[in-house]
């Protein structure tokens, strides 16, 4: 039954594994006519389904596809007057498309957030194979935030683990505990080294 459960198109069939070597590329966002143009000089990392309802996703998706890169890594190469953010105050602003809604990246301004000097992306948005192939599922349960009858929820949740996307309703652990080393070391109760 589980094969009736789409989430995102890029997933929906199986996961391509990333390639070797892998150095980056571009991304395009959906406008047909000048559309805005940002090159990634690295490969991306901790790529995940995100449930979200913050994060982009294409029209009927479920969940958005995120991954990170080094900030200095990404650089606006066409059309950069066509982007906008969508929250300034949200940790991660995202800087969208205002015309057909991509988000081209996700940047934290706040120096001492965890993620700091890492941009969000959605490396669909890119032609090329080869980035970092989505390894868990992180904030499942808000997709009921976002209008997900919750009767559908363990549906979706078996189709994850079918995937090999390991299910979270927040992060990943390994990133979980990445926040709360950083949280520990802030308020030094572990060694900053
Ligand atoms: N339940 C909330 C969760 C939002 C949330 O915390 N999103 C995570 C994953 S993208 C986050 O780090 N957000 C920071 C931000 O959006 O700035 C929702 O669905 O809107
Ligand atoms: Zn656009
Ligand atoms: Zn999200």
């Amino acid at each position: 039954m589980n094969q009736f459960v789409s989430l995102h198109p890029a997933i929906d069939h199986g996961i391509k594994p990333a390639a070797e070597n892998f150095q980056g590329g571009t991304l395009h966002c959906k406008c047909a006519h000048d559309p805005v143009v940002v090159k990634v000089a690295a490969q991306s990392a901790f790529n995940h389904a995100c449930g979200c309802t913050q994060c982009w996703k294409p029209e009927g998706a479920k969940f958005s596809l995120v991954a990170v890169v080094p900030r200095d890594s990404v650089s606006v190469v066409a059309h950069g007057e066509k982007l906008e953010i969508v929250d300034a105050s949200a940790a991660i602003q995202r800087h969208a498309c205002r015309a057909c809604g991509a988000h081209m990246f996700g940047r934290i301004e706040d120096k001492t957030h965890p993620f700091y000097g890492l941009d969000f992306i959605h490396t669909e948005l890119s032609d090329e194979a080869g980035w970092c192939e989505p390894q868990f599922a992180a904030f499942v349960s808000s997709l009921i935030e976002g209008g997900t009858p919750p009767s559908e929820m363990d549906a979706i949740r078996a189709r994850l683990h079918e995937l090999g996307l390991e299910p979270y309703d927040c992060l990943s652990p390994a990133l979980m505990d990445l926040i709360a080393t950083h949280t520990a070391k802030q308020k030094g109760v572990l060694s900053a080294a």
